[in-house]
């Protein structure tokens, strides 16, 4: 009888596991196997494809008591497969050619199914581990495993190679250090307390980068402290990491490119390797590792036990698998699953232009952040220095990029974990597989280049069940690229708006209240009195004025345009009464408006958008404050009314940039610069300085805005080049070249929002 392999792999979970658990039988035909686990959050689905059948996978959730229990529902043939990663960059059976009669399943035999309602087969202490790895687990706060952790545990205890993917912080770490602990504590009870000086390594796994690799040795470290865990990376010095490996070492954790060079140092032996683990194996490869890798792969004893995680199966990695790994087992708790990302996770996304995202990115974790840690991801080394910087006048933040030194990139890690300072601005690079707990929120300041990207990147959040949040910032001319990024991932943005004043002082204030709680009661004491009498003079006023000094706002903030969001500037609406319409309007009828109604409104006129409704005649347009106030003032032809708008509406986008440039308005750009650095949100913070962004302040203009100037600044252009090289290697940014801009509506080019078929608006 052909035997599936899935068959044989959850049941063998179940043979392998501890005695001490009431184990299920074997699968019968028509009873769902189920593993339940306390936290919906951290299921991604125990799922998986072979060639011939489909993935069965139910999910159910019913609350428990207090507790939200979710069951995976797990059919025989769902959790091990020769065969995954599909959809998602996936690999295919084919071209990976292992296993293939031995593990072929069929359709019929996987209907068998059986019910395991236990939820002691996920708890640690039940699961037949050495008491004293139970134990700094438990100190740890991990008391039930997670989904990836239980469905590697026993084929990995049986000894199986395995492929592995699971969503990001979902305790991959765990997956494959539990059993080699496990196996490697048992040994060493065997052997009693005779531990060889000098001892080779048994255990090697390796990481793309260091931080990564540091995680994973913290990780084994204080799950095992016990075992000599040593790890090796570049940018320091060899000394210190050649004498903990000569005192000798269990477990190796490392880059390839220093491990290579204590290898040929003689340093590092790795012929007594029992276990591989090859973590982020694509990343590997994105960073140049895959030559490096081979050798060291090259260097291991062939009896041993390889596990590979990786999120994609490039040719390379599938190349890796087919040569180092033995008739490995799929483990894939993503599969073709749409959504990518851990539940935990909401998604946001933003539009705003090259400047424009500067001063909004403050006020967003100001509001999304609301005091916890954030992480910026930017494309570049430069920006991350740049925005860090710009940032750091408001909120405390550190750049952490490549080019820092490993001695300057630890201590940023360390502090940023303790909290020292609350944002960290970083490149991919050097945030890929960074486990910070409590990332409250992640913000793409740049698009990612492909969905892996944008799938490590909002991982760094919602982490181990946790919730948090991801925002998205993109230009007008990205939104194509946005709904392509929704389609790869199988994620839905919440479209959203930066936040307004109130916003921002309303969460201000929030976290300020928050800090009083820190204020010991000794200190307070010596301010009562003076409180007391405040309180009788003045009131709930006394209290509000002190919130309003803490918050950095002593002065009240200037409005701000609700379309470049630059300061000193306000956002009318002109509206047409259809009865009074000569036409549609352009920008140049706003101007033409303008300079009917007060010349001056139409000599400072800023960024002007026509309305997307088409059942209303309308422009939203920039003018600076004292001149929108007089406009205000003024009295208008009939069928025209002018307002302050506070959200801006749905606008077009559609005009090819260099149509409009420069024709709307006569002054120069020095009438501009001298009034806008008049007044300054925020201006009453102490000593630090407003948020203005260097030099570019003109340089705000997005593709399709109407305004004269600042198309040549770095940002923008950085957009566009980062764009071009994009498309021509990626799923997104398949630009049409023949018309400028994507539609307002629904982001596709070769429209205009007037003509949109979906008439939608965001
Ligand atoms: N069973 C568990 N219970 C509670 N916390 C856990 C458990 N397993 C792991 N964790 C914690 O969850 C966090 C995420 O784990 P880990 O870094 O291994 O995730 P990952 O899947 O490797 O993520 P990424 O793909 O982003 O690298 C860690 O802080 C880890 O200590």
């Amino acid at each position: 009888m052909a035997c599936s392999s899935s068959i044989i792999g959850v049941s063998s979970i179940y043979q392998a596991t501890p005695s001490s658990l009431e184990l299920p039988k074997r699968p019968t035909s028509n009873s769902p196997l189920s593993l339940p686990f306390s936290d919906k959050s951290h299921f991604n689905g125990l799922k998986s494809s072979s060639s011939n059948t489909h993935s069965r996978f139910r999910q159910s959730a019913a609350c428990n008591g207090n507790s939200f229990v979710t069951s995976a529902v797990v059919t025989p043939n769902s959790v091990l497969s020769e065969e995954a990663f599909k959809g998602f960059g996936g690999f295919d059976k084919d071209s990976l050619d292992v296993s293939e009669n031995e593990y072929e399943t069929e359709e019929d035999e996987v209907a068998g199914e059986i019910a395991v309602e236990n939820k002691n087969e996920l708890v640690v202490s039940k699961l037949g581990l050495p008491q004293k790895l139970v134990e700094s687990l438990e100190g740890r706060g991990i008391t039930e495993l997670f989904p990836i952790q239980r469905a590697v545990l026993t084929p990995a205890l049986e000894g199986r190679d395995i492929i592995a993917r699971a969503k990001t912080g979902t305790g991959k770490t765990l997956a494959f250090g539990i059993p080699i602990i496990k196996k490697l504590t048992e040994d060493e009870e065997e052997r009693g307390s005779r531990r060889r000086a000098g001892r080779l390594p048994r255990v090697l796994v390796l990481a793309p980068t260091r931080e990564l690799a540091k995680q994973v040795e913290k990780e084994i470290k204080e799950s095992a402290p016990y075992l000599n865990t040593v790890c090796v990376y570049g940018g320091v010095s060899y000394i210190t990491q050649q004498n903990a490996l000569s005192r000798g070492v269990d477990v190796v954790v490392g880059t390839p490119g220093r491990i290579i060079d204590l290898i040929n140092g003689n340093s590092l032996k790795l012929g007594e390797v029992q276990y591989l683990v090859l973590d982020e194996a694509d990343q590997m490869l994105a960073v140049g590792f895959e030559e490096d890798v081979e050798v060291i792969l090259e260097n291991l004893p062939p009896e041993r036990q390889s596990m590979l995680f990786s999120a994609t199966m490039p040719g390379w990695v599938k190349k890796l698998a087919r040569k180092y790994l033995n008739n490995p087992l799929t483990i894939d708790l993503v599969g073709d699953e749409e959504e990518k990302l851990a539940e935990g996770i909401k998604l946001y996304a933003l539009q705003a232009t090259g400047t424009s995202k500067r001063t909004i990115l403050s006020d967003l974790v100001t509001v999304y952040a609301k005091g916890g840690k954030t992480i910026v991801f930017t494309q570049t080394k430069r920006d991350a220095d740049e925005v860090s910087l710009a940032l750091t006048n408001i909120i405390a933040s550190e750049a952490l990029h490549g080019d820092i030194s490993q001695h300057q990139r630890e201590r940023t890690l360390n502090g940023f974990r303790q909290g020292k300072f609350t944002v960290l601005v970083a490149t991919d690079v050097a945030a890929r597989g960074l486990d910070i707990p409590n990332v409250d929120l992640v913000i793409h300041y740049e698009l990612p280049n492909d969905p892996e990207t944008f799938v490590h990147r909002s991982g760094r959040t919602g982490r181990a069940g946790k919730e948090g949040s991801a925002i998205l910032m993109f230009t007008s001319s990205q939104r194509r690229t946005v709904r392509s990024l929704e389609r790869d991932v199988g994620c839905r943005f919440d479209f959203i708006n930066p936040p307004s004043i109130e916003e921002v002082l309303g969460s201000s204030a929030d976290q300020v209240v928050a800090t009083l709680a820190g204020v010991h009661p000794e200190s307070v004491q010596y301010f009562t009195p003076t409180a007391q009498k405040l309180m009788d003079e003045q009131g709930v006023d006394a209290l509000a004025a002190a919130l309003a000094q803490l918050s950095g706002f002593s002065r009240p903030p200037s409005s701000r345009s609700l379309i470049t969001h630059e300061q000193g500037w306000v956002t009318l609406q002109l509206t047409r009464d259809s009865g009074y319409s000569r036409g549609f309007l352009s920008a140049r009828s706003v101007t033409g408006f303008l300079s009917d109604v007060y010349s001056a409104a139409a000599d400072e006129v800023g960024k002007i958008h026509i309305v997307a409704d088409e059942r209303v005649q309308g422009a939203v347009f920039d003018l600076p404050e004292e001149i929108a106030k007089e406009l205000l003032d003024k009295q208008l032809p009939p069928g025209n009314t002018i307002t302050k708008v506070s959200k801006l509406p749905a606008l077009q986008d559609d005009g090819p940039a260099g149509d409009f440039y420069g024709r709307f308005s006569n002054r120069d750009r020095g009438a501009r610069g001298d009034r806008s650095t008049r007044g300054g949100f925020r201006g009453g913070r102490g000593s630090r300085s407003p948020r203005s962004f260097s030099s570019s302040r003109y340089s705000d203009d997005d593709d399709n805005d109407f305004r004269r100037g600042g198309r040549g600044s770095r940002s923008d252009k950085s957009d566009w080049l980062i764009n071009d090289r994009r498309s021509s290697r990626s799923s997104f940014g398949n630009r049409d070249s023949g018309f400028g801009g994507a539609c307002f509506n629904c982001g596709r080019t070769g429209h205009r929002a007037s003509e949109c078929p979906t008439k939608q608006s965001y």
